[in-house]
């Protein structure tokens, strides 16, 4: 959930959510895995969960998606700080209170996607608009972040499943999303203990299985984090039971409270 393995740079408590977030091009399945994830969540892990998405996760959000993606055109710069200032007030008032009480966190989208979109389709500086990133978020990284990854000549296919029009960003050529699909995987590839690539055009269920490889790890080792900081044996009552990647939903497992994208 942060910079570092066991605490909360910024509060000094123990980190005990799980920071999950989807990266990909436009219709690479994002909001089917991160629904997909969330459930199985729910119902194998008793965990509560929160789903979310940039930009649009909070009620600021949805002003700057609308103004960004459906507004009028803007340069790239004006592009990076409308999403910069939806991530900022999305991370200090949804994402880092929900990992602070223990939730896991999923996001549709997270800095990666500046990196990728305006860094890799506008061709802007990426050392620069990563340290802009970093700062905004005060240094918060996903424990975990997944690639969708699609070759954008799939993108009409997808993008006419959805019956809707497309945005500013899907309207801007093949060559701009051709940069950030390779954007995407230089990052990834930089940076391969958090990144997973999967292949977006396999089946959606081959793919939850895959999802649910990556997290699963991650919620043993966050549930084994919190019992010790409570002082409960790790297998005690308190909580999920835990399961495999793939499980069935447990019977009886609890259902927390869910924020689901809207
Ligand atoms: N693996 C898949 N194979 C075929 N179709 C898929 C697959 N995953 C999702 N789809 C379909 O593709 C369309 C886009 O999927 P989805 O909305 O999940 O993508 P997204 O990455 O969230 O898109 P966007 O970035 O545009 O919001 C939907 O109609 C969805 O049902
Ligand atoms: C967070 C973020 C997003 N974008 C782009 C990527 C997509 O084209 C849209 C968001 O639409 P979606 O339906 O939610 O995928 O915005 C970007 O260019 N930079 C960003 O930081």
């Amino acid at each position: 959930m942060s910079t570092t393995p066991d605490d909360d740079a910024t509060t000094g408590l123990p980190a005990r959510g799980v920071f999950v977030s989807f990266e990909g091009g436009d219709g690479s399945g994002k909001s089917t895995q991160s629904r997909l994830l969330g459930e199985w969540l729910e119902q194998a892990f008793g965990r509560e969960v929160v789903r979310t998405r940039e930009p649009g996760g909070t009620q600021l959000g949805r002003t700057m998606r609308e103004l960004v993606l459906h507004g009028e055109d803007v340069d790239p710069r004006t592009e990076v700080l409308l999403y910069l200032t939806d991530r900022a007030h999305h991370v200090a008032s949804l994402v880092r209170p929900a990992l602070e009480r223990g939730a896991v966190v999923i996001t549709d989208r997270y800095l990666d996607s500046s990196l990728a979109y305006q860094a890799g389709g506008r061709e802007l500086d990426l050392a620069r608009l990563r340290d802009m990133q970093l700062w905004a978020v005060d240094g918060l990284l996903p424990d975990v972040t997944i690639l969708l990854d699609l070759d954008p000549a799939l993108l009409p296919q997808r993008l006419s499943a959805t019956g809707l029009a497309p945005d500013r960003l899907e309207r801007s050529g093949e060559q701009f999303h051709r940069r950030t699909r390779e954007a995407y995987l230089a990052l990834a590839a930089a940076e391969p203990e958090r990144w997973r690539v999967l292949d977006a055009s396999a089946g959606i269920e081959e793919i939850a299985e895959q999802v649910r490889a990556a997290v699963a790890p991650l919620l043993d080792r966050a549930r084994a984090r919190a019992a010790g900081a409570a002082g409960d044996p790790v297998d005690g009552a308190g909580g999920g039971t835990g399961g495999e990647p793939g499980a069935a939903p447990r019977p009886g497992g609890r259902l927390d409270a869910s924020t689901v994208a809207p």
